[in-house]
């Protein structure tokens, strides 16, 4: 493991405990989400950090354990599943890997672009669309594949469905009913959309820390094998086109900026939590709910910046 342009092991933990210090003003620029009722409960002053390197050694300042709704983080593990499950040739007929530049939950595209499939899996419709290719005979099934993995991930069996988000998220969900709906008039996804909107509310719902999302980021840096339990989840092929479809579209319409400004594959998500992996080095995860306006965690984004730079893990 390269240790060139990080502090001693020692200095590590001083070194997040600072920049946690040195970065919480920043979450004083953003907005909790409102438009999920429950997140807007959600202190916005909060700020945390976690990571996990490639031996599975962990560090980790500030509200890192304060748990929080995974959201659309969530969308990687599903990624994983439905590549798993799929000839990748014959998935890109459905969902493409393209970016956009549009919101995360935008509708235009499905009718103006690409043949009516979701630009990439990163994004609500995408998504959506994902977990309906997972295998599995019913919706209830392929949730829990996809559940599973997030367990196997995290390496926790004990992750649950923060239940006041989910009821919260259902209920004013109809965004992305008409995305669903939508999909479904075009072929894109077949079978029972409330069944299918469900799983993904739920999937959306579960309860992580930074800790949890740094070693789910851990396992994507060491190409599918987890450096806390030593298990081998998914192949280096998978890993690598999750990575770079992060890259490319999982800040959503901020993917651009964010290569720019930090350099790592990423995954955001609205319950604040931001996911960033170090190639072979590390998974860091990081939370603060006060967001940009595009919906990505405003203090965390900065800490990875100042990361990035400290430690000398941009990649390009
Ligand atoms: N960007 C996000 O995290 C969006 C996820 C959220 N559950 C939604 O569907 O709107």
């Amino acid at each position: 493991m390269e240790k060139d342009h990080r502090p001693d092991r020692a200095e590590m933990q001083q070194h997040l405990e600072d920049l946690i210090h040195t970065h919480r003003h920043w979450t004083g620029q953003g907005n909790v989400a409102t438009y999920i009722p429950e997140l807007g409960k959600q202190q916005p002053d909060l700020l945390g950090i976690s990571v996990c390197e490639a031996d599975g050694s962990r560090w980790q300042a500030g509200d890192w354990q304060t748990p929080f709704t995974i959201q659309s983080i969530s969308k990687v593990v599903t990624f994983v599943c439905v590549l798993l499950d799929n000839d990748y040739e014959t998935l890109t007929k459905t969902i493409s890997v393209a970016p956009t530049a549009d919101g995360f939950n935008s509708i235009v595209n499905l009718e103006t672009k690409n043949e009516h499939r979701p630009l990439n899996a990163m994004i609500n419709s995408g998504a959506i669309a994902s977990i309906a290719l997972v295998k599995g005979d019913t919706m209830e099934t392929k949730y829990r594949r996809i559940l599973a993995m997030m367990q196997a991930m995290t390496g926790r069996e004990t992750l649950q469905v923060n239940e006041a988000v989910y009821q919260s998220e259902k209920r004013t969900g109809d965004r992305n009913r008409a995305l669903a709906f939508y999909m479904k008039s075009t072929g894109i996804i077949q079978g029972n959309v409330d069944e299918l909107l469900d799983a993904y509310f739920k999937l959306c719902s579960v309860e992580v820390t930074c800790e949890d999302i740094a070693v789910m980021a851990a396992v994507l840096a060491c190409d599918g094998r987890s450096p806390v339990t030593g298990k081998t989840l998914f192949d280096a092929k998978t890993a690598r086109i999750v990575k770079a479809v992060m890259t490319t579209c999982g800040m959503y319409d901020g993917s651009g900026e964010f290569a720019v400004d930090v350099g790592m594959p990423g995954k955001s998500g609205v319950g604040g939590g931001i996911m960033a992996v170090s190639p072979r080095k590390m998974g860091i995860g990081v939370m603060g709910p006060a967001l940009d306006p595009k919906g990505n965690s405003l203090g965390g984004w900065k800490l990875l910046q100042s990361l990035s730079r400290d430690w000398d893990l941009n990649i390009f």
